[in-house]
């Protein structure tokens, strides 16, 4: 992850339209690295009580004339983009960089509605703890400047993949912009199969969170690869080895996880406009 500070070589209003879950969690995580709040405009209808009170550290929340901005984010639901995406208009010019990381929607469809020099990203909520990871492609008219720029704001919320075939990002939205909700499950599921299993529901609920948060963190200290960390567990003729041969069995992890992903791919290219 690279430093907030390295916005700091910009100088002009960083304009984010929808601080809901995902856009309100880059906000955190620019906030936390250091980005200068007085930067930073807030487009939000009804703003959370989180939002309104970044308002007193120097947000500026809704303002009433907006004028051609150096960034314009565009965290709204992609539902919701041909109705919220021409108010957006006056806060573009044509050098504006418009950074959207709506699922589904296309790099032609935000250039017909906002316009700007439109960079399509799809990042993941851990991106409030700098922890995210997002993948970025830009349309052929964004500039080296502005890549960088890119780079800067979204490296300061964790990892970043550029990839220049736009047909790509349906499958990235379904492993990694969905994907925490996954893990997510994962933490509930195993929680309540704790439960089932005789455990307290607090004592399950703390080792399943705990197991999850910790092996996530190993993964990503280690230099092994996931399926070694997932040997060092499996004792031959083990309690582990009894487990996977259930979730590696052939209706276990893969071929849900195949469909899982599969079914969320389709639903980005639904969202296509
Ligand atoms: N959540 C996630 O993990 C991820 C989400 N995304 C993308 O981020 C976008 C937002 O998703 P998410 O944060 O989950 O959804 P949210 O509903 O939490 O956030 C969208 C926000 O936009 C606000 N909004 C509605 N209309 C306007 C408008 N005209 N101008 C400005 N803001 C408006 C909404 O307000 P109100 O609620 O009042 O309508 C809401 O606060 C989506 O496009 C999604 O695809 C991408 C990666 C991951
Ligand atoms: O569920 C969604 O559509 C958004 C995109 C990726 C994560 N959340």
């Amino acid at each position: 992850m690279t430093s907030v500070s390295e916005l700091q070589h910009t100088t002009g209003p960083i304009v984010l339209a929808g601080a809901g879950k995902m856009g309100g969690a880059m906000l955190t995580g620019w906030l936390a690295g250091g980005l200068d709040p007085a930067r930073v405009v807030v487009i939000e209808p009804m703003p959370s009580a989180e939002i309104t009170a970044l308002a007193a550290r120097g947000i500026r929340l809704n303002p009433a004339a907006p004028s051609p901005a150096e960034v314009v984010i565009v965290a709204v639901k992609p539902q919701m983009f041909r109705e919220a995406g021409p108010a957006l208009k006056p806060w573009v010019a044509d050098t504006t960089l418009v950074l959207s990381i709506m699922a589904g929607t296309t790099i032609a469809s935000l250039q017909n509605v906002v316009g700007g020099a439109v960079v399509r990203a799809m990042p993941n909520t851990p991106a409030a703890i700098g922890r995210g990871i997002t993948v970025a492609v830009p349309a052929s008219d964004v500039s080296a400047a502005q890549r960088a720029l890119t780079d800067a704001l979204l490296r300061a919320t964790g990892a970043v993949e550029w990839v220049d075939d736009e047909a790509l990002m349906d499958a990235v939205t379904a492993v990694s912009g969905s994907g925490p909700a996954y893990v997510f499950l994962l933490a509930e599921e195993l929680a309540r199969a704790g439960i089932a299993a005789g455990l307290p529901e607090a004592l399950a609920t703390r080792l399943a969170r705990d197991t999850v948060s910790g092996a996530g963190e190993l993964l990503h200290r280690s230099e092994l690869s996931s399926a070694t960390l997932r040997q060092n567990v499996t004792s031959p003729g083990g309690t582990t080895a009894a487990a996977l041969s259930v979730l590696m069995g052939p209706d276990g992890f893969q071929p849900l996880l195949e469909r899982a992903v599969a079914a969320a791919t389709a639903r980005s290219k639904e969202l296509a406009t």
